[in-house]
Parts: structure tokens; C-alpha cells; sequence
């Protein structure tokens, strides 16, 4: 099946959790609050079109031929010591079990040897984190070395990812390639660490390669001294979820970055997905004569064959009882289930797994809102567990590497086609099998025409017996009144930043008074005022106004409607 036997990948992916445990420690607020603002172009988007490069043979192969694809098809043919790579590093390769090289290495690997800058799409769990980290250690092997009483030792390569959780996975990665390189170390910098504990860290192990999230680096290149020096070393600079990190959200932060480190170094920049946008702004980061290393068959789409894709549509008063029926079919049909459902916001993602708690599933939950290291602790878990549920925000959508997961459910609109594809890539990693569930309202039905060169079908709704319903009724009157308000204003506020739902403002405050009833609130809860200005729905009907300070007045404002 897999390229590495059960053994070795339980192994290495045990020593994978136990690292990214250690790196991402202890600390307590999102890497992930930014939330990227779509459709501003760049105005010097029009420089000239890198050559568009195909993906190595394997891929092109595998195009040719319509037979179902193998369930190791992200897999080449090529072995690791085809290539001049460092000895310690095939040693280390070999002990994490791989064999063979996957698609996106066989192709990336041999263009970025070269010395060229690469753009590399690839789809989700086809193995883009070794293929940018193990030429990345060969530029470490290759540079001079530093003496000992050097104050600000190079940073030889900087890895930069959008969230904790991805940075953490790839410096584990990492440190599984670098087994047997005693000399070369490997740090990450995220947020919610307090800064002078990273500070005190990077003085006392000063490595060559750093991972790092945008924030948090610049929050270095800012206050830690030396820190700039050390970034001028840099050269390989990787963008890992390339898209997201060039999206309006992190712009500004990656432009920063880049002006941190010199301009004469190589650049990759990978991700699934590469929306046309990306392609033309990418220019900011990669050489004018980059390559463009495109993994995913025209047609094909950047989703996997193996992984059924199915949507749902339904009104929002079924939701809860659909997902719960849908759950108890999937539970019963598969031994050993593994599911995660990703939900709108951080708020949003709390009740359902209170919901789902309640109704005595085994659950868990990873958002935002959560300390980091609670994050990282129920993420190690889910990790390592069958049988169990994770619902979860956008916080790990991209990049996380679980197992096995057997189904992936999205409840609610995704933020666009490539969040969509990114939460979809939890399931059917290294080509295995998995399911997608999309549930959707009948006025979100509109996202369907963003992914409909996916194979994406129509689900009928699973059957809901009056006993289910009753359940999921008694389950959601238990679950804290705190939570569904705090359920009700997060999706308001969600549903506000999507343009098309949000242009009827009316509108939009009577389907979050609909979702208010499906968490059986006939009445909806009240809204502090600064919140329901903030959110540009003053004076909208329907919205009911909590007493709270109003500033302009100076006192206490009791106005409810
Ligand atoms: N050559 C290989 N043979 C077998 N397994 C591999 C190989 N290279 C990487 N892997 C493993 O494949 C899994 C998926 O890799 P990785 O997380 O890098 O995927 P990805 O393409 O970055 O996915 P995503 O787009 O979701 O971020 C990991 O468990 C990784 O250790």
C-alpha cells in the first residue's frame, strides 16, 4: 500500500507528535487570527510568466493511463540515493521508512539542486514538507561553517508557515531528517510563547534552520538583538502554504520578511493549492526565471480520486440532527472512525462539540480560542486515537498531518474554493481512501459553482427518525446558554464577511435568527451595541441590542429591539 511499513510510519510519526509536543509547548492565543481579504490585485501582477513547467514523469504517467490510481500513486519510482544528497540524510530518510520519493520530491528536487527558485503545487499529504526541507539542509551543509564565538550565527534557512500548529510539524519533520546531522539544528518561533523564553531558547541553541509564523518573526526581527544579523545569513527562504502566506492577510507580513533577508538566496514557495491571483503576485518573493512545478493533472483537480466528495443541502433547523445521523451511519460503517468537522469559527466550533459531547460521541476540539498547549495536547491525541471525532476551526485546515482520518465533514460554507480543499486534504493522506461531506443551506448553494470542476455530487439526506431529532433536541437544551450566544454572534459575524450573504443585511439577520432557532433559542440573543456597530449591522432588524456603555452618549445604553 504506503511506501514505508506500518512499523516505521508509526514510528516516525510518533516521534513526529512527540517533537512537535515539545516544540509548541505551553502557550495560549491563535496563530491563526488573520483572516486573509481576497480580490485586491497587485498592481505590478503583470510581469512576465515563468515557464510553466509539468510535473516529473510519474505524475504525466499516471495521466496518460485511465486506470484507477494505485493507493500509492502520489508515489514515484525514484529512490532518495538517485540524488547527491548528504549520506546522514539518506540515513535519516531511510529510517523514517520512505522508500521511494513522492511525486512533488522526484520533481522539485533535481529543478532546486540546480539552484532555481520553484513553485510547487502539489496536492494535500503528497509529502511538500520534505521536499522543500531536504534540499534546505543541503544549502546548511554547504555553507561555510561558523565559528564558535560568533554572537549572531546565521540563519541559513528560514521556513515561514501560517499557523503554530504547521510550524511545529515541520520543524518535527525536520528533526527527523536530521537525525544523524549532529551539527545542524532546527528552532521555531510561533506566537503565544512569551518572546524572552524564544529569546533565551535561540541564545542558548542557535540553529541553522528556523521555522517560524509571520507574526511572531517579525515580533524578533523587531526586539530581539542580533536577531536581523542573524536573518542576513538566509539563504533558502521556503513559504509553506505559499498561497495563504502571499494572501492580503500576511502580505505586508511577507514583504517585511522578505526585506529582512538578502536578496541573492533561493526561495520555494509550496502549497495545494494556487489560485491564479497567487501566480501573478508571486513575483514578490520567487526570481523573475523561477519554475513552476505543477503536480496536479489538468482535470484532475487538486483533490484526490480516493476521497468521495459529497454535499448535503438542507435548512439550517436540520443541520444539527443531520450531522448527528450522519455521524451515527459513518460510526457504524467504519471501525476504528476517525472524523473531523470543520466549522465556521472559533464559537461555532465550541458548540457543536458541546452538542456532540452531550450526545455522548466521543469528541474533541481544537480552535483558537483554546490555549496553545491544549491544542497541541488534543492534537497529539487525535493524532494517536481511532474512534474519535475532532471538531474544528480553519486552525487546522491546512497542513496538519492526522492519519487515517476517515471522514471530513464542513459544516457550513468554507471561506472559499481553497479552504475547501485544504480542510478536504485531512482525509486521504498518502493515498489512502477517505469521504468529504460538504453541508450546505440552500442560500449557500451559490460556493457550489467555485468547486464545480471538482468531482463533488449530491448526498441524499441521510433518514432522521423523530427519536434523533428528539435527542439532538434534549442535547442542545444542555448545552451552555453562554455558548450558543457566543455560537450566534460568531456566525453573524462570519456570515457578515461573506460578500454575497452579507449585501442584504436584513436578510442576513434572519438567517442568523434561523440558526439561532436551530440551537433552539426562539429568541435570539441580544448583541452588545459597540459589537453590532463594529459589525455594520446598526439599526438592522431582528437584531436584538444588549444594554452595554454607548460612547457617543456617555452612558448606559438600554435601546433593545
Ligand atoms: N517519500 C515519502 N514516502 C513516504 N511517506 C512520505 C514521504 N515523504 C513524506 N512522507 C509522509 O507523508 C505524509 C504527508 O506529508 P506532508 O504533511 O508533507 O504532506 P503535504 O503535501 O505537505 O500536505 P498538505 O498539503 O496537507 O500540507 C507525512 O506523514 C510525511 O512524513
Amino acid at each position: 500500500m504506503t511506501s514505508d511499513g506500518p512499523k516505521s510510519g508509526k514510528k516516525r510519526r510518533e516521534i513526529r507528535a512527540k517533537l512537535a509536543k515539545e516544540l509548541a509547548g505551553g502557550e495560549d492565543e491563535s496563530g491563526n487570527k488573520r483572516r486573509p481579504k481576497r480580490g485586491r490585485e497587485d498592481k505590478s501582477a503583470d510581469v512576465d510568466e515563468p515557464l510553466i513547467k509539468k510535473a516529473a514523469s510519474t505524475a504525466s504517467v499516471e495521466a496518460a493511463d485511465n486506470k484507477p490510481k494505485t493507493s500509492d500513486s502520489y508515489l514515484s519510482k525514484t529512490r532518495f540515493d538517485q540524488f547527491p544528497l548528504s549520506p546522514l540524510s539518506l540515513k535519516g530518510i531511510q529510517d523514517a521508512g520512505f522508500k521511494t520519493m513522492t511525486v512533488v520530491q522526484e520533481a522539485t528536487l533535481p529543478i532546486i539542486l540546480k539552484g532555481k527558485d520553484v513553485l510547487a503545487k502539489a496536492k494535500t499529504g503528497t509529502g511538500k514538507t520534505v521536499a522543500f526541507l531536504l534540499p534546505s539542509i543541503e544549502a546548511v551543509i554547504k555553507s561555510p561553517p561558523v565559528s564558535r564565538d560568533n554572537r549572531h550565527p546565521p540563519i541559513i534557512v528560514l521556513v515561514v508557515c501560517p499557523t503554530r500548529e504547521l510550524a511545529c510539524q515541520a520543524a518535527a519533520e525536520a528533526n527527523i531528517l536530521l537525525k544523524y546531522h549532529s551539527s545542524i539544528g532546527v528552532e521555531v518561533v510561533i506566537g503565544g510563547t512569551k518572546l524572552p523564553a524564544e529569546q533565551r531558547r535561540m541564545q542558548k541553541h542557535p540553529c541553522q534552520i528556523l521555522v517560524a509564523t509571520p507574526g511572531r518573526l517579525i515580533d524578533h526581527i523587531d526586539n530581539t538583538s542580533g536577531f536581523a544579523t542573524r536573518l542576513k545569513g538566509v539563504k533558502v527562504l521556503v513559504l509553506d502554504e505559499a498561497d495563504h502566506l502571499l494572501d492580503m492577510g500576511f502580505r505586508r507580513d511577507i514583504e517585511r520578511i522578505i526585506a529582512a533577508v538578502p536578496k541573492q538566496r533561493q526561495t520555494f514557495l509550496f502549497s495545494a493549492t494556487v489560485p491564479e491571483e497567487v501566480r501573478q503576485i508571486c513575483h514578490i518573493a520567487l526570481k523573475q526565471d523561477h519554475e513552476f512545478v505543477n503536480c496536479v493533472q489538468e482535470g484532475s483537480g487538486e483533490t484526490h480520486q480516493k476521497v468521495s466528495q459529497m454535499y448535503m443541502i438542507a435548512t439550517l433547523d436540520r443541520h444539527f440532527s443531520l450531522i448527528y445521523a450522519l455521524l451515527k451511519k459513518h460510526i457504524a460503517d467504519n471501525v476504528g472512525y476517525k472524523v473531523i468537522i470543520f466549522c465556521t469559527t472559533a464559537m461555532v466550533t465550541r458548540l457543536v462539540a458541546d452538542l456532540l459531547g452531550q450526545l455522548s460521541l466521543n469528541v474533541r476540539e481544537i480552535h483558537s480560542r483554546k490555549p496553545q498547549s491544549y491544542r497541541t495536547r488534543v492534537s497529539d491525541e487525535f493524532r494517536k486515537s481511532k474512534s474519535i471525532i475532532l471538531v474544528t476551526s480553519d486552525v487546522s485546515a491546512r497542513g496538519v498531518d492526522y492519519p487515517d482520518v476517515s471522514l471530513v465533514v464542513q459544516m457550513g460554507l468554507p471561506s472559499d474554493r481553497e479552504q475547501y480543499i485544504h480542510r478536504l486534504g485531512r482525509t486521504g493522506r498518502k493515498g489512502k481512501e477517505g469521504e468529504g461531506v460538504l453541508l450546505l443551506a440552500p442560500w449557500e448553494e451559490y460556493f457550489l459553482s467555485s468547486v464545480k470542476d471538482l468531482p463533488i455530487a449530491k448526498a441524499p439526506l441521510p433518514p432522521i427518525d423523530h427519536e434523533a431529532v428528539k435527542k439532538v433536541q434534549k442535547a442542545l437544551s444542555q448545552v451552555e446558554m453562554t455558548h450558543k450566544e457566543a455560537a450566534y454572534q460568531a456566525w453573524l459575524g462570519y456570515y457578515k464577511s461573506q460578500k454575497k450573504i452579507a449585501r442584504d443585511t436584513t436578510r442576513l439577520v434572519e438567517l442568523a435568527n434561523e440558526f439561532s432557532r436551530s440551537m433552539g433559542l426562539d429568541t435570539p440573543p441580544a448583541i452588545p451595541i459597540n459589537v453590532i456597530g463594529k459589525m455594520g449591522l446598526k439599526n438592522v432588524p431582528g437584531l436584538r441590542v444588549a444594554p452595554g456603555f454607548d460612547k457617543r452618549k456617555g452612558k448606559k445604553n438600554y435601546r433593545s429591539r
